[in-house]
């Protein structure tokens, strides 16, 4: 670790908000919030359910549901979003907008990720329901990587940024797009020289990790998330990114919780487990960098103005001091393994 002699030791910054996490659904829901609860005073909760939030009203159980689940004394809102599919009505939007909780609504192309096969087979087949979505300022976020079994699975976020980002942009430049979970020199390039509504999301791992890690010693399953890790030179891109205080990037975990046994498996799934210890995370990859004086801006100023909410009242404390994540922590009836699980980490939120 970089981290140099003149690094402050402790940090105080906004309360933070998490702009893309998932939280599942019943025991399993009610063992990870708290650990997003303990950082973020807000999250934009992703909709891939089985089966997906595709409506205002399933949005709205879910939130309850949530809401239910939130330890005594602690204090969490979700921003809820839809599951754009095929056959999303537009008047669901406007019943979506109506509700006040609900802030987005998300693309996964289908067989793209986790959860997605009830996605997008044909973005043209959702221009009715994309209209209202500009009309009435609903942002549309993306899990921005083309499923096309011929592009390279390294390549597939940048072929998204030709074949279906600018045509998109194109043909609805009033429309609030955030390109989630961005991975490449290419997409942060993209993002950060387009004209209108457009941000962007970086998780703490990309910040922190490369392609490399997946592989260290042996195959690491708990490093394969989608989209996957990639060279350094995107790394490092993210970075400078993330640091430059440009508010079209800012924190979104994609942290994404799966069981033990689904991802220590022959055909493991998808996604990092994060939010135990994302704050953390993202505090040493501005350490390293030399930029802890942007991470307030990237961790709760950004965000809020994207999508015109206020700035979270109250603040929270980072200090610089080693500490050491559990291997396991409870997921339902079953366990998980979290990032770094078992490794130190260097600074700690009080
Ligand atoms: N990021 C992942 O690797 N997985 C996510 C889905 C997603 O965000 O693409 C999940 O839901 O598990
Ligand atoms: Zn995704
Ligand atoms: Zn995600």
């Amino acid at each position: 670790m970089s981290t140099t002699i003149d690094t402050p030791h402790t940090l105080t910054i906004t309360r933070p908000d998490d702009w893309h996490l998932h939280l599942r659904d019943g025991a399993a829901m009610a063992s990870v919030l708290p650990h997003s609860a303990r950082q973020f005073a807000r999250a934009i909760v992703m909709p891939n359910l089985k089966p997906p939030v595709t409506t205002a009203l399933d949005a709205a159980a879910y939130r309850e549901r949530i809401l239910a689940a939130l330890p005594e004394g602690m204090r969490f809102e979700p921003l809820m979003t839809l599951y754009l599919t095929d056959n999303t009505d537009p008047d669901e939007i406007r019943r979506a907008q109506e509700t006040g909780f609900i802030h987005a609504v998300k693309l996964y192309p289908a067989g793209a990720t986790t959860n997605s096969a009830a996605g997008v087979t044909d973005l043209a087949k959702c221009y009715k329901t994309l209209e209202v979505m500009q009309e009435v300022d609903m942002p549309l976020l993306v899990h921005g990587e083309v499923t096309d079994p011929a592009i390279d699975i390294f390549d597939r976020e940048a072929v998204f940024i030709e074949r279906v980002m600018r045509p998109l942009r194109r043909d609805f430049p009033e429309l609030k797009i955030v390109f989630e979970h961005i991975t490449t020199k290419d997409a942060a390039q993209y993002v950060a020289e387009a004209e209108g509504p457009i941000a962007a999301t970086i998780t703490a791992h990309h910040l922190l990790y490369n392609r490399n890690e997946i592989f260290r010693g042996g195959v690491r399953p708990h490093y394969y998330c989608l989209p996957v890790l990639k060279r350094e030179e995107h790394r490092l891109a993210l970075v400078t990114a993330a640091t430059s205080g440009d508010e079209r990037f800012f924190l979104g975990t994609d942290s994404a919780p799966h069981a033990l046994g689904a991802k220590e498996t022959s055909c493991g799934c998808a996604g990092c487990y994060t939010a135990l210890h994302a704050i953390e995370m993202y505090t040493e990859a501005f350490a390293q960098a030399g930029a802890l004086d942007k991470l307030e801006g990237f961790a709760s100023q950004h965000g809020p103005a994207f999508y015109g909410l206020p700035v979270n009242e109250g603040t929270i404390t980072l200090q610089r001091e080693a500490w050491t994540l559990p291997e396991t922590v409870p997921f339902g009836e079953t366990q998980l393994a979290p990032l770094n699980g078992g490794e130190q980490l260097n600074w700690k939120m009080l």
